[in-house]
Parts: C-alpha cells; structure tokens; sequence
C-alpha cells in the first residue's frame, strides 16, 4: 500500500519542473496571485463536499509498514535537477503544491512544532509533512514566559537541526518578535538567515493586512510566507491577553486579513483562538490551506506544540490542547527508575562496564 500523501507527491502538480515556488507574481491577478499561479483553480465545490474525504489521508490511520516518509521506490524526478549537494536525496521533500493538493482534495493534514533533530526525525516518521520551528521555543526550549523575547539567534540553530533531520517534511520557521515589523528590508534581512543559515523551506509571521509589504517582497524574493492571524502570541500587550479573537465585528477583518494575505502571495494561513465558525467561512473562502489551532475542526490543517500534544509540558494547558501522550509521567519515572538503581547499585551492571 502506498500511502496517499505519497502517491499525491508523485503525482501532483509539483511533479514536474517550474512549478513549486517559482513562477512569482509577475502581473497580479490580484487575489490569486503568488507561489500559486498554476494551479488548477478549484471549483467551487460546497465546504461539506470538499470535506467527504477528510478520514481517509495517511494521518488518519496509524502508521504501519507504509509510512508516507518511507516511500517503495525513490522518486528520482523529485530530486534537483542541478544536482543534489554532498548527498542524494533519496525521499520527496514535502512542497506547496501537495498541501494545495491536499485541500482540494478535502485531505486534512496536521502540523506540530519541533525544536531539535531528534523531534523532527519522529515526526518526519510519523509522516507529519510540515514542522514548525516555532517561537514558542521560548516557553518551551529557552524558558520565558512568553514568545516575546526570542530572537533570531535563538532560533536559527533549532532551525538548523530540524531541517537537518526532516528527510520529507517542510520545514517552516517562525520569525521572533521585531525581526520583521520594521520594514519589508528588516523581514527580507530576518528571512533570509532562516533561509541560507537555517537551511528553512519557508518562514512564518504574525499579522494581517498590514504584514502585505513584507508578505509580498519575501514572496518575491522567493521565500515562501505562512500567514498567522487571530490570536498572535507576539502582540499579547495590545491584544490585552491570551483571547479568543474574531468575535462579531472581528470576524470581517479577520476575514479581510486573511484575503489581504493570500492575495499578498502566503502559501497558508495559521488562525489561531478563532470562533469556529468563523474560521470555516475562511477556510472556505480561500485557495490556500488553513491551519488552525483552537480555530475549530473546519481549517484545512491542524497544528499543536508537541510537548502539548505528547503531554510533556506541566501546568494547565489551553483549551485547544489534546495530549496524546503523557511523556511527562513517562520522563519522570525513566529518571527516578535510574536515580534508584544508582543509588542501590545495580546500575552499572557487568554488561554496562568494560574489562581491563
Ligand atoms: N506550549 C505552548 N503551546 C502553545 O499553544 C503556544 C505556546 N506554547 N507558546 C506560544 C503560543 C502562546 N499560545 C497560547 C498560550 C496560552 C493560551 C491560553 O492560555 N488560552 C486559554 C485562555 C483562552 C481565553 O481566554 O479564552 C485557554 O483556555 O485556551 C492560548 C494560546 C499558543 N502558543
Ligand atoms: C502555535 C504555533 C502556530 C506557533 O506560532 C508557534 O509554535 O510558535
Ligand atoms: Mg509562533
């Protein structure tokens, strides 16, 4: 059995050359613009018809014999033309036209944040097709309270180890906080270090209509631009707090933001603390993927922090969190268990230690 995420790849709209991230908005067609011209316009089919398929993707079941990072045969047109640095490739790099694939196709798919190489291998394995090095390292790597004071050196080198250790999935970096807002110059400066020192495939930012300008010369420029809107982490002291955003009149410009962005040319949009509802009516307005986190089960795409999702984080978690794992247990009682045998003696045993 191959899996689907796979047979999309070799199949899709990226299977040849000059599509993917090339073909940048020379003339805009205005709203469809971007790293999207050529696709295949999606027919307006109604939002519970695009959705019928959604329990048969890859990720739905668990994985067995036939991951979707494990491909049978290697893919060899998915490799650069150009040649391939140090090593081949031998496994299909996730790209935007599988994820555009993927919401035509009503195929939902699910994003998690990684931080280091061993993180990103597992979930590589476990066929989540794209990882977020996230700023939210900042309360779950480095140790603040919130994701304001990271910065693009803290964050460059988890970059580095995560697209080092994805053999398949896209890897996206977030952009800290006053990396970017000071001008299109400041996020092109910001981006292309996530890009040539981060080796990252695509970077993320927070904002609206107003991230247009740095949206649109990133895109230019050729790095491919996720969107985040609704709640943002990094404008908390304007937003007065960790809230749901959207509400009422909110849910206009919220809608406006994330039209704004795709026309702007980002490849997906991240909505975050978002009424239900109200992302559904973006998720269908839009070409790009939605991904949501606690915006919902109607976005395109899902994303968690994974020591959310596996239960290694303490304390209360968000509403939109759901752990999968409780890792936390799992760390705690592997170290007491050691701790234990060290002090009885019974670790080192014979088959631990070397003869003279
Ligand atoms: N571990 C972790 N998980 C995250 O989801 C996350 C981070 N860190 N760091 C960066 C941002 C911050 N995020 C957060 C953090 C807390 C809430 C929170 O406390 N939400 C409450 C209140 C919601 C309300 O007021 O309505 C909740 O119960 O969901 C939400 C998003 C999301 N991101
Ligand atoms: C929660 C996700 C979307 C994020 O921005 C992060 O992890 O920093
Ligand atoms: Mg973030």
């Amino acid at each position: 059995m191959v899996s689907l995420v796979l047979q999309l790849q070799m199949s899709g709209p990226g299977s040849g050359p000059g599509t993917g991230n090339h073909g940048l908005r020379p003339e805009p067609p205005v709203r469809h613009a971007g790293i999207l011209r050529g696709f295949p316009v999606r027919t307006a089919r109604p939002l519970a018809e695009r959705r019928r398929g959604v329990l048969r993707t890859a990720y739905d079941r668990p994985m067995t014999e036939s991951s979707p990072t494990t491909p049978e045969a290697p893919a060899p047109e998915g490799t650069a033309p150009y040649g391939t640095g140090a090593q081949a490739a031998p496994q299909r790099r996730v790209r935007i036209p599988h994820l555009m694939q993927m919401k035509e196709r009503g195929e939902r798919w699910a994003m998690l944040t990684a931080y280091d190489m061993y993180t990103a291998e597992i979930f590589d394995e476990a066929g989540i097709p794209v990882l977020l090095v996230g700023d939210s390292a900042g309360n779950n790597v480095y140790g603040f309270e919130t994701t304001v004071p990271v910065t693009v050196d803290h964050l460059v080198p988890l970059t580095r180890a995560v697209t080092s250790a994805a053999k398949r999935a896209m890897v996206v970096a977030d952009l800290p906080f006053g990396s970017y807002q000071a001008s299109p110059q400041q996020a092109l400066a910001t981006a292309t270090r996530f890009m040539k020192e981060g080796l990252a495939h695509a970077v993320k930012l927070e904002g609206g209509a107003p991230m247009v300008p740095e949206v649109e010369l990133l895109v230019r420029a050729g790095i491919p631009v996720m969107g985040h809107i609704g709640f943002t982490p990094q404008s908390e002291h304007v937003l007065g707090g960790y809230k749901v955003q959207g509400r009422g009149a909110g849910a206009d410009r919220l809608m406006e933001d994330a039209l704004a962005l795709e026309a702007a040319g980002c490849f997906a949009i991240v909505m975050e603390m978002v009424p239900a509802p109200v992302a559904a009516g973006v998720t269908e307005a839009l070409r790009i993927p939605t991904i949501g986190i606690g915006a919902g089960p109607h976005c395109d795409a899902q994303v968690l922090v994974w020591q959310d999702m596996a239960g290694l984080r303490g304390g209360r978690a968000p509403r939109f969190v759901k752990k999968y794992a409780d890792l936390r247990t799992a760390l705690r009682d592997a170290a007491t268990a050691y701790a234990v045998d060290v002090a009885g003696g019974s670790f080192p045993a014979p088959e631990h230690s070397f003869e003279s």
